[in-house]
């Protein structure tokens, strides 16, 4: 490896085997490495401690030989499913974790808001695109999203994830999906009691949750939309807020 591709990865948290909570490999058996940093900034985070700069002091440099080590302790030297989340996780220089996990039988999954593509995305298994609706306070760049979609030149599985939390972000997940009708698409009831950041283990709204999650399969069943996927945030309902789950 040239000494340019050595770089060393912003990480916050790593963390597992859980269970993937989220989307289209929910339930699997999942180690977490969660990078820090991140080029938004979504009013309701669930994991601001992993983007707020603030926050900065608990995140290591790591090279990628020190995170798989961390990886493979965790998974008991036996090949799992690694997701790499964040903060946006592209942002960081993953390409070469993702060859060495790969060489040792391991799989990748990937989560970004789809703002930044990178040309390592096609070695990924599975890539989760998860653009942010209105009220997360964004403003989705297309472009960008399509790029990333290029780059993972149908090579990972893709799916997309939409958090919805009112009319607004339904109609916004709907126009997602219908510009990707070839995108199996996931929605996701937001959580609007988040952690902040300072508190890994902050009190969880799960009835008010609920409601959201029944008025989404509300939607979707009245409006016939009968290729989306509605399913909560399972390590929440779990484990609450609780961090490193
Ligand atoms: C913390 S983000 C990290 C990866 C990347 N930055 C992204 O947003 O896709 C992981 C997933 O959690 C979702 N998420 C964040 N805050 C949430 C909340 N309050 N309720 C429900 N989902 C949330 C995001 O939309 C994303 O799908
Ligand atoms: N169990 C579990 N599943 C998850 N799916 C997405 C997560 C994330 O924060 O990116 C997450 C997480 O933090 N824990
Ligand atoms: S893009 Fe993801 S990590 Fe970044 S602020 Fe939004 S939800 Fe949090
Ligand atoms: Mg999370």
């Amino acid at each position: 490896m040239t000494a340019a591709r050595e770089r060393h990865i912003r990480v916050s948290e790593i963390f597992g085997p859980t269970i993937q909570g989220e989307g289209i490999l929910i339930g699997l058996p999942t180690v977490f490495v969660r990078t820090g940093g991140c080029d938004y900034r979504c009013s309701w985070c669930d994991t601001l401690h992993a983007v707020d700069s603030d926050y900065r002091d608990q995140w290591r440099l790591m090279s990628t030989d020190e995170i798989w080590q961390e990886v493979t302790r965790l998974a008991g030297n036996r090949p799992l499913t690694v997701s790499l989340s964040g903060g946006n996780p592209a942002i960081q220089p993953l390409g070469p974790l993702i060859e060495r996990g790969h060489r040792e039988g391991y799989r990748f999954a990937l989560e970004t808001q789809g703002s930044v593509a990178k040309d390592w995305f096609a070695d990924l298994d599975v890539l989760v695109l998860s653009p942010k609706p209105p009220s997360s306070g964004m403003e989705t760049d297309w472009d960008a999203f399509d790029a990333c979609l290029r780059m993972a030149a149908e090579k990972p599985q893709v799916a997309l994830k939409v958090v919805v939390f009112d009319d607004r972000d339904y109609l916004y997940a709907r126009a997602a999906a219908a510009r990707h009708p070839d995108l199996p698409v996931y929605l996701q009831p937001g959580n609007h009691t988040p952690p902040p950041p300072d508190d890994d283990d902050a009190k969880v709204d799960v009835d008010g949750i609920m409601d959201r999650m029944l008025w989404l399969v509300d939607k979707v069943t009245a409006d016939r939309w009968f290729e989306a996927r509605v399913l909560p945030q399972l390590h929440v309902l779990l484990w609450g807020n609780k961090r490193g789950v």
